[in-house]
């Protein structure tokens, strides 16, 4: 799919740089570099980290990708599987991959996989992710679309064996920010197995809540899990209260070969 758009060309990050968090390098001044957005990492502990880019993007472009994205991407809003019951996927999708690789399957579904080729657009914000997470290799992209306050996406890992063990997972935000959860998963899974809710093992356990975590997905931001975190976490995007616009949010993902 061709773009009208000149959408090509990524502008500078405007406005002032932060500094950057301790530990990190530190910006370099001169030689006509552009100065590295802020990033914020999260050790989750256990070989498990997040790392957020609230400033990724430039906004005006990041506004311009979000109209391109909203008006030209296939959405669709499937039926899916959740606890044995068919309901209609609370957010709309797409999904976007190399040719040959294993077929995603979530929840009783197998989305169709475009390929990059129809989605210049999408093939200029990977590269752009590529650049700022060296060493990634990113081959497929599932994009949702939130319309309002009431699409969401549940507790969840995307923990699928077409990812490995330690897949690192990328995700850009256009539109409405939202709030992103993490949470640990419960250690004892058995309880879980039986039939019995989270909540319902803590309190016959008598343990304590789950360590969360959470963000605040802006308008271009980026947020890269890592490690173990799909192994050992979950997260979800909750619905709102209050009335909220249109989310549009890319995870880029590798399958392994
Ligand atoms: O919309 C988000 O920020 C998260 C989406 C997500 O978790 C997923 O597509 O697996
Ligand atoms: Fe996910």
């Amino acid at each position: 799919m061709a773009s009208r758009l000149r959408l090509g060309q990524p502008s500078p990050n405007p406005g002032p740089s932060p500094s950057p968090s301790p530990g990190e390098g530190k910006i370099e001044e001169g030689e006509g570099r552009k100065p590295e957005p802020r990033r914020e990492v999260t050790d989750l502990g256990g070989g498990s980290e997040v790392v957020h880019i609230p400033r990724f993007m430039a906004r005006e472009r990041a506004w311009e990708l979000f109209e391109h994205l909203d008006k030209r991407i296939p959405w669709t809003r499937p039926t899916i599987r959740v606890f044995g019951r068919s309901v209609v996927q609370p957010r709309d999708t797409c999904y976007v991959a190399d040719k040959g690789l294993t077929d995603l399957r979530y929840s009783g579904h197998q989305p169709h996989a475009h390929s990059w080729d129809d989605f210049p657009v999408l093939k200029d914000i990977l590269k752009e992710v590529h650049e700022a997470l060296p060493g990634s290799h990113f081959n497929s992209l599932l994009l949702n679309r939130y319309k309002g306050c009431s699409d969401y996406v549940s507790w969840h890992a995307d923990d699928e064996p077409l990812y490995g063990p330690t897949p690192e997972i990328a995700s850009v935000t256009f539109g409405c920010e939202r709030e992103f959860l993490l949470r640990k998963k419960p250690a004892n899974t058995q309880s879980q197995a039986a039939g019995e809710s989270g909540e319902t093992a803590r309190k016959r356990l008598k343990v304590s809540a789950p360590q969360q975590h959470s963000f605040l997905l802006k308008h271009g931001s980026l947020l890269v899990m890592r490690g173990y975190t799909q192994r050992d976490w979950q997260h979800a995007v909750p619905k709102r209260a209050r009335a909220a616009s249109t989310r549009i949010n890319l995870t880029f993902r590798h399958v392994l070969p």
